[in-house]
């Protein structure tokens, strides 16, 4: 992307939440903003903190989010809602402090703010300090805008879902299934009502809204978007082929998988990873390692530690398993994933869906097997499998022989290559929006000038 230097004396300051899937699309964007000319500070949480020496280019600063060792220990992502309620209440007064600071000490003038929506204060402190604020929101559009749905959906009568009912659409929210939803709306909603509430409150009173998306993927949400938040609108994705996400990684990513895919023979290899966030039972981790290693399909795994609760890795694996499966797979802690998946070796992703990932998946061209966790991940897993027809929904069943069947349909049957077809006609159109002129790309322009006028 050409450099311009026009806006060379501005200064945008970013703030992502300290989520891995929350991090790389920040990332992402402030090496969009920096191409346009803009200074780049990013304010983090201590608490998976981003590598600043991977960006020389950008200044950070870091602030108190009040989690003790203890907590950090313990890997608070696996309850990412009590993680957020955490933080938001922990990190407004360190923010508001370092805000402050920086906007008396920089030498360049301090445009705007841009963070998550996932921030609850951060719309006061910006408005408290006369700063106008921006909102990323790092899932798909359509999710945002169920925001002031979801708390309803409880009390329309859809939950407990009968069997009989449970491949019915949601009518308030498509293409979203009966049986998809408890995995959306949670057990618990003392705490979602309002801090979907207060999202919804604080992005209608921000500056603007950026979508880590693009009109290709979804036209009308980004409409209905613009509709809700009554906020301008810029969808400025997906930019993972131009600004990788790899420097954004908060682990350290095993280089010997590229290496291994270059001795593996053209789109014979299925990739499986659920994300930063998702965990599994032991009995679903074995069902998996059964499942792959019955379909004899070659495979990349990454098995995250902490991905399987109650294990450290992959010790509950038996020694004659992990010799089967090591003939015709790798098990890593971490991949550069989207080295794996630009890799020719590689024709299919068994994924949890975070949005990331999915559109990784589909700027790469490789079709899918859905397997999601909760939350926006079944929105977009419905999209993959219902609507862009683009992998294959596992509908939650975590068994070997279903895992087995979904492999081999997708990478050797009949099914897999039109799959695929799908898959490549959906890669160039999203290709087309990132090209000089593509919706995106216009998009990005569109947004350096309301940044400016700002
Ligand atoms: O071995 C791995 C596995 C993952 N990744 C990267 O990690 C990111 C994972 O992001 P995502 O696919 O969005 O999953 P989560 O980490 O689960 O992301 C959280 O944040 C997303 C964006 O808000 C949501 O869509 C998800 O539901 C939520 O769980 C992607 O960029 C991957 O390339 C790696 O680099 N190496």
């Amino acid at each position: 992307m050409e450099k311009k230097s026009n806006n060379d004396g501005l200064r945008v300051v970013l703030f992502p939440l300290p989520l891995q899937g929350c991090i790389s699309p920040m990332l992402q964007l402030a090496k969009i903003l920096h191409s346009k000319g803009f200074s780049i500070t990013v304010i983090h949480t201590r608490f998976n903190a981003p590598k600043a020496s991977s960006h020389p280019l950008f200044n950070f600063l870091q602030i108190e989010d009040g989690l003790s060792e203890t907590e950090i220990n313990e890997d608070p992502t696996s309850n990412v809602m009590s993680l957020l309620a955490q933080i938001n209440r922990n990190a407004e007064s360190p923010f508001l402090d370092c805000l402050q600071k920086l906007l008396l000490q920089s030498q360049e003038r301090i445009t705007c703010l841009i963070d998550d929506c996932g921030w609850l204060f951060t719309q006061s402190v910006s408005e408290s300090l006369n700063l106008p604020r921006m909102v990323l929101c790092t899932f798909k559009a359509t999710f945002l805008n169920a925001y002031p749905i979801i708390p309803l959906l409880r009390t329309k009568g859809y939950l407990p879902v009968s069997d009989s009912e449970a491949e019915d659409s949601v009518l308030e929210f498509p293409p979203l299934q009966k049986r998809d939803l408890l995995r959306v709306v949670g057990e618990d909603e003392e705490e979602l009502g309002p801090f979907l509430r207060v999202t919804v409150e604080t992005t209608m009173r921000s500056s603007g809204l950026i979508f880590m998306s693009c009109e290709e993927l979804e036209k009308d949400s980004l409409s209905i978007a613009n509709e809700i938040f009554k906020v301008p609108i810029f969808a400025v994705g997906p930019f993972h082929g131009y600004f990788s996400a790899s420097s954004s990684s908060l682990f350290a990513q095993d280089e010997t998988c590229v290496p291994w895919l270059d001795n593996q023979e053209d789109k014979s290899v299925i990739y499986v990873s659920l994300g930063s966030v998702v965990n599994i039972s032991e009995s679903e981790f074995l069902e998996i390692a059964y499942g792959l290693n019955n379909s004899k399909q070659p495979f990349l795994w990454v098995v995250r530690p902490g991905l399987v609760r109650g294990a450290e890795w992959i010790e509950l694996l038996t020694e004659e398993l992990v010799n089967s499966l090591g003939e015709k797979g790798k098990i890593v802690k971490w991949a550069p994933q989207q080295d794996v998946l630009a890799h020719r070796a590689i024709g299919g992703f068994l994924t949890h869906n975070g949005w990331n990932s999915t559109l990784e998946s589909i700027c790469e061209g490789v079709p899918m097997i859905c397997l999601p966790g909760g939350w926006d991940q079944m929105l977009n897993s419905r999209f993959v499998s219902d609507i862009w027809k683009v992998g294959i929904h596992l509908e939650g069943r975590i068994d070997r022989n279903e895992i087995e069947k979904a492999v081999k349909m997708l990478m050797v049957e009949s099914e897999g290559e039109t799959i695929r077809e799908r898959m490549n006609v959906l890669k160039d159109e999203i290709a087309r929006s990132v090209k000089h002129g593509g919706s995106s790309s216009r998009s990005i322009e569109t947004l350096a000038n309301h940044i400016l006028s700002l």
